[in-house]
């Protein structure tokens, strides 16, 4: 498996893929949950045949059937996503699996089905979703990383360009974030400053 690379937007459309792509992405995540059949299997196709052209690494969220159907090789997992994914079919198919985790139990619980990588959050607080967990903090990424090694780990929730560094520093592999980029008057800008600001840290890390 190629190392992931360090900057990981989550987005949720193609559309979005093809206007970040050019500023040089090379790991994104495509994250639609609201989309019905039809229009979710045109878009993941479009941001398949977007990222290949591109020599960009696609992650599907939650939709591990399409993944099989439609030759994504990577899906995101959350602990309830696992309760329904067929992981065998899965591994059967050579897609890598990436697991979110918040809690040590979560972690066992990833570290049992091989992962891919592991995912941490919400390191910052974030106003994109609910969730029960109060934020984990940039220490909680160094004991990640006690735990696993030298799997990869992705930080996510409340990261901005400012907040990256720091949590390379502290054990991550990849930063993966959504408003900071989404909400940016200029997303491309963004991602660009994204970019030099997490690649030669990262390249340097697993
Ligand atoms: C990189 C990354 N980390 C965590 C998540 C969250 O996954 P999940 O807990 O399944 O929640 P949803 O994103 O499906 O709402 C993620 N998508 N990506
Ligand atoms: C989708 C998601 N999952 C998280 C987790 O902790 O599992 S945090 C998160 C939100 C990430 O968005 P933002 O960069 O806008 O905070
Ligand atoms: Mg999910």
């Amino acid at each position: 498996m190629m190392p992931l690379d360090p900057f990981y937007p989550v987005v949720d459309s193609a559309a979005w893929i093809a206007g970040l792509l050019p500023a040089g992405i090379k790991l994104v995540q495509l994250r639609i949950k609201d989309a019905s059949a039809p229009d979710l299997r045109d878009e993941v196709r479009r941001a398949r045949d977007l990222c290949r052209a591109a020599g960009a690494r696609l992650v599907l969220n939650d939709h591990w059937r399409l993944a099989i159907d439609e030759g994504i090789d990577f899906i995101h997992l959350g602990q309830e996503d696992l309760d329904g994914a067929d992981v065998p079919a899965l591994r059967r198919a050579g897609i890598a699996v990436g697991v979110s985790t918040h809690t040590h139990d979560e972690l066992d619980r990833a570290l049992s089905v091989n992962p891919a990588y592991v995912a941490l959050g919400p390191i910052f607080p974030t106003r994109l979703k609910a969730m029960p967990w109060v934020p984990q903090g940039i220490d909680r990424i160094a004991t990640w990383r006690r735990v696993i090694g030298d799997l990869p780990l992705v930080a996510i929730g409340g990261i901005t360009v400012e907040r990256a560094g720091a949590c390379l520093q502290a054990g991550a592999t990849s930063v993966a974030v959504v408003t900071d980029i989404v909400t940016s008057p200029d997303p491309a800008t963004r991602c660009q400053d994204w970019i030099s600001r997490t690649r030669p840290a990262g390249i340097s890390r697993r």
